[in-house]
């Protein structure tokens, strides 16, 4: 489908970064989620075990899907469209190096929430300011505040 038809969405972070610390991941995942949770109905539910919703993982290159990553830079992450299996499922590339808060690296929580947007259903954005823009650009992770161009496409799914 193009959207999820329940509220309640489950995540697990089955794997971690080396790049962070792991509270520094939950946090930067968690914090995302929370993104688009503000402006949605929806819900998002941390599971420790089985298979959740979104399903996060980190890995390099050939990872398990028919979408290899491709080294450092490039592709940063990918995630999939709402449906069953490994649909929701956001990954991101190992052989990136992720940032809790600097200009340095890409910051894990900005990556994040652009890859749960593509989670819940949206696509790209040709407005340079938005989140789902197709290219990273690094903002403060403190003072993020969504575009309105995001709210407007995650109300349109979900408002
Ligand atoms: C065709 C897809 C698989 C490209 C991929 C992406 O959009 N993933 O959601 C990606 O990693 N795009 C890079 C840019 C690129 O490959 O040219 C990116 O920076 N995506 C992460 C991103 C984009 C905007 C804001 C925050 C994070
Ligand atoms: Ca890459
Ligand atoms: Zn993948
Ligand atoms: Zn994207």
């Amino acid at each position: 489908g193009y959207k999820w038809d329940k509220n309640s969405l489950t995540y697990r972070i089955e794997n971690y970064t080396p790049d962070m610390s792991t509270a520094e991941v939950d946090d930067s995942i968690d914090k995302a989620l929370q993104v688009w949770a503000r402006v949605t109905p929806l819900r998002f539910t941390r599971i420790y075990s089985g298979t959740a919703d979104i399903m996060v993982s980190f890995g390099r290159q050939e990872h398990g899907d028919f979408y290899p990553f491709d080294g450092p830079d490039g592709i940063l992450a990918h995630a999939f469209p709402p449906s069953p299996g490994i649909g929701g499922d956001a990954h991101f590339d190992e052989d990136e190096t992720f940032t809790f808060r600097s200009d340095r690296g890409y910051v894990l929580f900005l990556v994040a929430a652009h890859e749960f947007g593509h989670s819940l259903g949206l696509s790209h954005s040709d407005d340079p300011g938005a989140l789902m823009y197709p290219v990273y650009s690094y903002s403060n992770p403190d003072t993020f505040v969504l575009p309105r161009d995001d709210v407007n496409g995650i109300q349109h799914l979900y408002g």
